[in-house]
């Protein structure tokens, strides 16, 4: 503001002359008289010296920062002579001041003397201090309303000074009409429901409770001052969480599958932060119901400073499982399979031994194949694993090798010895199962029993009668010679192994074959392992389950029971299980179903997490490799010797195309981890000498994993070679398919510039691309445009033909040009 006189400011201010010119003395500005003016730096130390006289020291002001809303109201009271107007103006302040201050409300009044009625309100933040400060613009926000005051009720500032601490005793004016109206939303938040209702004001003025104005307010500044202390208390109550300075660690239980959103709740974070984690953290793309394995889910939670814990829920599948099965043991059958190199006779010997043993049906004696069959025989009783030809070998050794206590060892006398048979006797052995050989085709001229003998000696496959522990059974597939000595040694190798099983109690079994029946629906193979399984038992059967409606023998006909090592068709599942389930009974169906349920909603999930993961390493793949084609191999053998050797083969493999990587390998089986890493990063399993257990199988069936059982590592080698030769870019070969001699050029309008040619080798072809050869060196290379004979477009055209060439883009063919066409063909390429 620009400078003002003394007089000028007085009349401002409402006061006398000589009143400013004295509190400018007092406030050390002396000697000023009326015409004087007064600078803005004097305003300022009057207005000190004025605060410092209502305890308020201008230098004590603290630093902070204010908000403040005003508003400036009239109220009127009193009638005639005696009415009075109250200028009141209320200040909304949010004052923020550093923490270490004492927090403390207070709520002030403005110097009356100077100013008419001024009322400040200030609201703080709870547990931070407002001090109301006096200021120039208070001063001169005042001065407007105390002129308007004196518009209204002529009245001089000692009354208005008078009146100020009071509540006024009537009310008459518009004015305060509004002013009530404006300040009541204002004035409730510091009044209301502290104070009666107001002595003898006038209605609309007083209002009524709710309404109060602030001239009824009786309290003193202190007694408000008190009031707002409690306020800031509750309120202190009401926001008494503190937040943690330190990150909370928790220990975050993690199951087998888990959706981002289910993660995020248990570590008690919002979803988005784990999937902006993922993002810039794993470079994944997740969504909030993604569902995440365990093991990612566990990086996720370590990485984002929770403590993981694998947790593994014990549910109805468990309970199920581990049912007991104890009880009476009685001697059951051997489980039996039969091995052997291709053509040795492996079916033969299987089906001589079930058409010769075997019960007949009653339709029409016709024998039924449900993947295995019990014989009884003068020793006891054997069940064969009917293992269907070839092509299912490897899957039902894999699996024989859970539930076969003998294998006999199949060698066609006339040809001794050969990989398929090394391959057996290794699987055997580290099945720890007993061993019978049978020396087929015994019957044909060029049988050798001795020669197979010493044979197997070299596989460390010793004969009784030559000091071994191995029967060898000289039989005929053919004429039946040896069947029943053979059936006789293989309970002979049952006694020693002594096998016995509980014969009550819950039924245990597993899958052997497994089909969709068009008239009885889900049919499964089950060989009972131990237990009794009885038709109306309830069963879960792998990702199945239901109650048995029918069991029938594996001669087609209806039974009520099967025990342990006998091989019945159960009828009345949910769904076709697979080969190499477990069945077992179950106490009620609500179980069963239940446990079928979490199996199927386990494996869906984790399929759709394996298939996830699969994705996104395969786009790693592509994005660190470029070009370069990697063969994955998981390496599985049963010593470590083997690994080094068959890694260090596999791996030198490498061409600049093809990488060659073992990305995992160990010694033991395949387990459901291998089968899970080959699926998320393309591997082939090899095991060598090892087999997958069945949960490994289950995955590696269903996903179409590349599995192969070797017993020979130059067989291995061989396989990736070919492995490697299918993944190599294909080499593009050209090939000339024909050649036109050319003859003539003529224009053709609107074609523009052709050839007249004769073909003289091979065949031109529209499709293929061409060549122009000029003095035989190539002039240019392009397409044709088009191929006619006569007036007439043709696709091809054979030697010793003439046809008009038209070549696209290219007007400078001459007589005596040679257009050359050819093909490009894809040759595959080999290591060798
Ligand atoms: N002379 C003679 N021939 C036999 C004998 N056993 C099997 N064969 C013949 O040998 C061939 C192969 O017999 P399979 O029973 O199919 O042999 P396999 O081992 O089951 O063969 P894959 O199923 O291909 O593994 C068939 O032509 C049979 O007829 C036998 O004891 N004597």
């Amino acid at each position: 503001m620009a400078e003002v006189s003394i007089k000028k400011f007085a009349e401002t201010l409402n006061l006398s002359v000589e009143k400013l010119v004295s509190q400018l003395d007092a406030s050390g500005i002396k000697g000023k008289k009326e015409s004087d003016s007064l600078s803005e730096e004097e305003k300022r130390t009057l207005l000190s010296y004025l605060k410092g006289l209502h305890g308020e020291k201008a230098e004590d002001t603290p630093k902070k920062v204010t908000l403040r809303r005003k508003q400036t109201l009239n109220l009127s009271a009193g009638s005639g002579s005696g009415k009075r107007t109250v200028n009141v103006e209320v200040r909304k302040k949010r004052t923020y001041v550093k923490k270490p201050e004492v927090a403390e409300e207070v709520v002030e009044e403005t110097p009356v003397e100077e100013v008419a009625v001024e009322e400040t309100v200030v609201e703080t933040p709870v547990v931070e201090q407002a001090v109301v400060a006096a200021t120039e613009d208070k001063a001169f926000a005042a001065k407007t309303d105390s002129k308007d005051a004196k518009k209204d009720g002529k009245v001089d500032s000692k009354d208005i000074v008078d009146v100020a601490p009071k509540a006024p005793k009537e009310d008459h004016s518009n004015a305060s009409k509004k002013a009530k109206d404006k300040k009541h939303h204002e004035t409730r938040k510091v009044n209301d429901g502290n104070d009666g209702p107001p002595k003898g004001g006038h209605k609309k003025a007083a209002g009524k409770g709710k309404g109060r104005s602030i001239v009824d307010d009786n309290r003193t500044p202190k007694m408000r001052r008190g009031g707002n202390k409690k306020f800031a208390k509750q309120a202190e109550n009401q926001h008494g969480f503190q937040q943690p300075t330190e990150a909370v660690v928790r220990e975050v239980k993690v199951p087998e599958s888990i959706t981002l959103s289910s993660l995020a709740e248990k570590m008690a974070v919002k979803a988005g932060e784990v999937i902006k984690f993922m993002m810039m953290e794993l470079g994944t793309m997740a969504t909030i119901n993604q569902v995440l394995d365990q093991e990612t889910a566990m990086l996720i939670v370590e990485e984002m400073g929770h403590k993981p814990v694998a947790f593994n829920e014990v549910t109805v599948e468990d309970e199920v499982v581990n049912q007991e099965y104890d009880g009476e043991t009685v001697k059951r059958s051997p489980i039996v399979t039969i091995m052997g190199h291709v053509d040795h006779g492996k079916t033969s010997l299987l089906d001589y031994i079930r058409k010769a043993k075997v019960a007949h049906g009653e339709a029409g004696g016709i024998t039924q194949h449900i993947g295995a069959y019990h014989v009884d025989t003068d020793m006891g009783g054997v069940t064969f694993i009917d293992t269907p030809g070839h092509a299912a070998f490897t899957a039902m050794r894999a699996r024989g090798a859970e539930i076969t206590d003998v294998v006999v060892i199949v060698v066609a006398a006339d040809d001794g010895v050969m990989p398929q048979t090394k391959e057996a006797i290794q699987h055997a052995r580290a099945s720890g199962v007993g061993i019978v050989v049978a020396v087929n085709k015994m019957d044909k001229e060029t049988a050798n029993m001795d020669r197979v003998m010493q044979e197997l000696v070299a596989e460390e496959v010793v004969p009784e009668a030559w000091g071994g522990d191995v029967q060898f059974v000289p039989v005929s597939a053919k004429t039946g010679m040896g069947i029943d000595e053979l059936l006789d040694a293989i309970s002979l190798q049952a006694e020693i192994l002594e096998l016995e099983a509980p014969v009550e109690g819950h039924a245990k079994g597993v899958v052997v074959e497994s089909r969709l029946d068009k008239g009885r629906g889900a049919v499964a193979t089950v060989l009972v392992q131990s237990g009794t399984l009885r038709k109306g038992d309830i069963v879960l059967c792998g990702m199945e389950y239901g109650r048995v409606r029918a069991l029938i023998g594996d001669s087609g006909e209806n039974v009520e029971s099967a025990g342990p090592s006998i091989p019945v068709e159960l009828l009345g599942l949910s769904g076709v299980p697979v080969a190499g389930d477990e069945m077992i009974t179950v106490e009620n169906e609500r179980k069963a179903r239940e446990a079928a349920s979490f199996r199927q909603g386990k494996f869906k999930e984790l399929k759709i997490a394996r298939q996830q993961k699969q994705k996104l390493e395969n786009m790693f793949n592509k994005m660190a490799e470029g070009d370069i084609q990697n063969v994955n191999i998981i390496l599985k053998a049963d010593v470590q010797g083997s690994i080094e050797a068959i890694a260090d083969a596999l791996t030198k493999l490498s061409t600049d195309e093809v990488r060659v990587n073992v990305i995992s390998s160990g010694v033991g089986g395949i387990t459901e981890t291998d089968a899970n890493l080959a699926l998320a990063s393309e591997a082939l399993i090899f095991g060598f000498n090892v087999r997958a257990d069945a949960s490994a199988k289950r995955i590696i069936d269903n996903e179409g994993i590349l599995l192969k059982y070797y017993s020979i590592i130059y067989e291995i080698v061989d396989e990736v070679k070919r492995a490697i030769e299918g993944r190599m870019a294909p080499e593009v070969q050209e090939r000339i398919v024909g050649v036109a001699d050319v003859r003539d050029v003529f224009k053709a309008p609107k074609i523009g510039l052709i050839a007249g040619c004769m073909v003289t080798e091979g065949l031109v072809k529209r499709s293929n691309p061409i060549r122009v050869l000029r003095d035989n060196v190539v002039i240019y290379e392009g397409v044709l445009e088009s191929l006619r004979r006569f007036k007439d477009d043709v696709n091809e055209v054979q030697k010793g033909i003439e046809c008009g060439i038209g070549v696209k883009d290219y007007n400078d063919v001459k007589v005596g040009d040679q257009i050359e066409c050819y093909e490009r063909v894809e040759v595959k390429r080999t290591l060798d």
